[in-house]
């Protein structure tokens, strides 16, 4: 399975860290940090969709995508075009990211960064910390309910946000019963990796109101986002479409898109 092997790959790259890292240097790194910025604030729900742009170089399933020498400048683009967040692909087998591209994105821009990744042990999300980020990226798929609460515990310990992502209802349950303030419904299933637009459109009707609502991946047209922001989005996560086009014309076209009479939150609700 993609998502087992990914993650089995991530957890020796951290192993491999800490023979030089320990554990307790990386803690003690965590907590000398600035308070992590608020990433619920940032994201709440308004009167027009927000964007978390991803810096991805590559991916298993489009391979290479976009060299970005400069990651932070990336991220500064992101920040221009009117991101609200920024998404970091720290992990280095098959996406070609690093802990150093999490580092200088965090030491550049002023919004929250997320580090996505295959994260399943408490030294990744300590590392996350350390290097400044505010978010770490839990996927219910690839982690025991046990582990995925423990994680997500030392998250909310380190004052970080958990973006914790689903694939389906009854992942969405356990995210729920984690009492998860963000929840991401990823269309791309990463065993197959088939994309699903109307996945987020299935699943948002058992997210309650209070919970943030994060449609992730298969945003490469305008109408994509307005897709996703007509079917209860609150933020849309894209990575391929900003790496591989002008970053700031196209978060704006993508903005604008998710702007429109009526896409505001439900109130109701
Ligand atoms: O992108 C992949 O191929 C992939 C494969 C296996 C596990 C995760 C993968 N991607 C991580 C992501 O969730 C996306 O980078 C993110 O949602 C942005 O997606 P997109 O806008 O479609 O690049």
């Amino acid at each position: 399975m993609v998502l087992a092997d990914l993650t089995a790959g991530a957890v020796e790259d951290a192993e491999r860290r800490a023979l030089t890292r320990p554990m307790a240097e990386v803690e003690r790194a965590a907590l000398a940090r600035p308070a992590a910025r608020d990433a619920i604030a940032a994201l709440s729900p308004a009167s027009r969709v927000k964007i978390i742009a991803e810096v991805k170089r590559a991916s298993p399933s489009r391979g290479a995508l976009a060299e970005i020498p400069d990651p932070a400048l990336q991220a500064s683009l992101y920040e221009t075009g009117g991101a609200s967040a920024i998404s970091v692909l720290t992990e280095e087998r098959r996406f070609g990211g690093s802990l150093a591209d999490l580092e200088a994105v965090t030491s550049r821009v002023s919004l929250p960064v997320l580090r996505k990744d295959f994260i399943a042990t408490p030294y990744q999300v300590l590392e996350a910390r350390a290097a400044g980020a505010d978010l770490a990226l839990l996927i219910v798929a690839g982690l025991e309910t046990k582990v995925l609460r423990e994680l997500h515990a030392l998250i909310l310990d380190l004052g970080m946000t958990p973006l914790v992502e689903t694939h389906s209802a009854e992942e969405l349950e356990v995210a729920l019963d984690l009492g998860a303030s963000l929840i991401g419904v990823n269309a791309r299933n990463l065993s197959t990796f088939e994309l699903d637009r109307d996945l987020f459109g299935r699943l948002v009707d058992r997210i309650p109101a209070g919970v943030i609502k994060v449609a992730e991946s298969a945003v490469l047209a305008p109408s994509d986002v307005t897709h996703y922001r007509s079917a209860g989005a609150d933020v849309v996560l894209i990575g391929e479409a900003l790496v591989t086009g002008d970053p700031v014309a196209t978060l704006q076209s993508f903005l604008a898109a998710g702007d429109f009479e009526g896409s505001g939150p439900d109130e109701s609700a």
